[in-house]
């Protein structure tokens, strides 16, 4: 059938659907394409080496980003060909440390409608804004709020670069069909003061509705959810220490929900600390464990490696025992005021630290005393892992793990250069934003990029193709252990602890099938062979191809 006039725009306009310069001759034909694009039909291919030549013309990572973005806007196929094939380029373009800049200047750089934005006022309406996105086969959602975007505070509505972002690598490194998925920022205001005078805020300009008001709105929109997609994968990223946590606990009986900040994290931190386990030859339960920061991220990963330490064969006292929680007001102590529900079960008895400090116990307190082996900072806060703290704890162990997580680059807690001089070359180190390799006194040091990445977009490709109903924590341990089976260091233990980038859609293949068999295992999902579940990965896994509309081929 000939279309001709404004239906075309179909197929030019969306992207999941436009080919640019390389839809056929009989598509331009039979579409009503002829005119509307230059005359030479290119291959993927073509479209590839010319796209990677506009992207390394850009002059900076944010124009870098905002090239992809929009290319993203246009053509989804190309924009996953193109970051495929450039993973290790354009991941810290698309994702962290680039996303935080883009998060920051949202508003500035805002071309083209992606996903949904659900602002407070129009809490009455969410069905109908469920219903207007563009794609209707939703299987995974990213949803934030933007009040805690990587260690850059409350960035209001440009928190939504976050979920676009953490979708990106779904379908780029996860495998998941860019159609099902969908990035959603719920908008209930922000307490940015800047971004509340700037007058080109796209978000609702207006102070964070909180307490009750915020939950009502959040439990609106997850029923909503429910209701429209009951089996969709929900995950939450990015939200505020003082709810990030209770939501988790309130839906991840609901339905097939996760927190990445808590869970995703803890999952990469273990797989990156059994690993290291073997490089060092102490075993996890033999650690001791410091971390700066007890916030979400924190008490997620302590959580997950207690869990770890039970596992191997600690009681849970003597797992919990070995583990020391640093925040603002120094070690966490059951003597503290105020701790949060899930911080309680991670605080000392105050008794059994009393002789280490007069007053608040800092981590160079509890690095004297403890003589941690690891150190996870998970802050949000720049430069707080000092050459004394390093120093101290090197004094004391011959293979110090250090692991400043925090992100974006500009928050993390010591740079793996500092880490390596300061230690003189006996850490090892992984960070949450990407770093070179590190030369010390003739020997490459690689740090590996212990992001959530490793972990969410297996999580998500293996609930999908296994149909899972819910996320449990089992299969964030499985998650973790295969991660760890994978890393580069088990043979060769000067390698990265963790796979290279360029190999992720590997690892996501395999973690989704270690957390599709214990879906299976704790009855989540619908019980099958191996093999069976093998061939749904391999039959979900998507690649961007296009499809041929003249034929119908897919
Ligand atoms: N690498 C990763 O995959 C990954 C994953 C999640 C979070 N993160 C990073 O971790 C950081 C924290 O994330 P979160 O979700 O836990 O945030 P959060 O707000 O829940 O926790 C941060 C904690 O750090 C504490 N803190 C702040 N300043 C401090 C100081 N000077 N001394 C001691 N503690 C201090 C805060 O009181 C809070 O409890 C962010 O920078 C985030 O980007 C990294
Ligand atoms: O987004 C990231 O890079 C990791 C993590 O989810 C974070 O919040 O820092
Ligand atoms: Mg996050």
């Amino acid at each position: 059938m000939t279309q001709t006039g404004p239906a075309n725009l179909h197929y030019l306009a969306n992207p999941l659907l436009n080919k640019g310069t390389a839809f056929s001759q009989a598509e331009r034909d039979q579409l009503g394409l002829t005119g509307l694009l230059p005359p030479h039909i290119e291959t993927l291919d073509e479209q590839i080496i010319r796209a990677h030549a506009a992207f390394r013309s850009q002059a900076s990572p944010i124009e870098q980003h905002i090239y992809l973005r929009n290319l993203q806007d246009d053509n989804e196929v190309l924009f996953y060909a193109l970051l495929i094939r450039h993973l290790p380029e354009m991941m810290p373009i698309i994702y962290t440390p680039t996303v935080g800049d883009a998060c920051k200047q949202f508003s500035e750089i805002y071309r083209h409608p992606r996903g949904l934005i659900i602002p407070y006022p129009e809490r009455d309406q969410i069905e109908q804004i469920l219903d207007n996105a563009i794609n209707t086969d939703v299987q995974a959602i990213v949803v934030t709020d933007g009040e805690r975007i990587l260690g850059l505070g409350d960035q209001g509505a440009g928190g939504m670069g976050i979920p676009i972002g953490k979708l990106s690598l779904y379908s780029g490194a996860g495998g998941v069909d860019p159609a099902v998925t969908l990035p959603i920022l719920l908008d209930p205001g922000t307490n940015n003061q800047e971004r509340l005078d700037d007058p080109m805020y796209i978000g609702w300009r207006h102070e964070r509705i909180s307490g009750e008001e915020y939950f009502e709105f959040v439990d609106l929109f997850v029923q909503a959810v429910k209701r429209k997609w009951p089996q969709v994968l929900l995950q939450f990223e990015d939200f505020a220490q003082q709810h990030a946590a209770p939501l988790l606990e309130k839906y991840r009986d609901q339905l097939c929900t996760f927190n990445d900040d808590i869970q995703g994290t803890a999952a990469v931190t273990a797989g990156t600390l059994l690993a290291a386990a073997n490089v060092t030859g102490v075993p996890l339960k033999d650690s001791r464990i410091a971390f700066l920061g007890a916030g979400s991220a924190g008490a997620g990963i302590a959580e997950e490696l207690i869990r770890l330490m039970v596992k191997q064969g600690l009681s849970e006292a003597e797992a919990r025992d070995r583990v020391y929680m640093v925040d603002r007001h120094g070690l966490l102590t059951d003597a503290m005021q105020g701790l949060l529900p899930f911080q309680q079960p991670l605080a000392h008895p105050a008794a059994s630290v009393r002789d280490w400090a007069a007053g608040d116990i800092s981590l160079l307190d509890v690095i004297t005393h403890a003589k941690p082996n690891i150190l996870v900072g998970v802050s949000g806060q720049a430069g707080l892992f000092t050459e004394e703290i390093i120093r101290t704890m090197a004094a004391d162990s011959d293979h110090p793990i250090v692991l400043p997580l925090s992100n974006p680059t500009s928050r993390i807690e010591a740079t793996p250069e500092q880490i390596i001089h300061w230690s003189d070359g006996k850490a090892i180190v992984a960070t949450g934003s990407p770093f070179d390799p590190v030369s010390y006194k003739g020997d490459t040091h690689h740090i590996a990029q212990c992001n959530n990445s490793y972990i969410f977009p297996g999580m998500g490709l293996g609930v999908l193709a296994a149909n899972a109903t819910r996320v449990t924590e089992t299969m964030f341990i499985a998650a973790a252990e295969a991660l760890a089976a994978l890393s580069p260091a088990l043979a060769d233990r000067r390698a990265s602890l963790l796979p290279d980038v360029s190999d992720i859609r590997d690892v996501s293949r395999q973690i989704a099938l270690a957390v599709g068999l214990t879906a299976q295992a704790d009855s989540v999902a619908p019980k099958t062979s191996r093999d069976a579940l093998e061939a749904a990965i391999a039959a979900k896994f998507w690649t961007p191809h296009y499809q041929d509309y003249a034929t119908g081929d897919a």
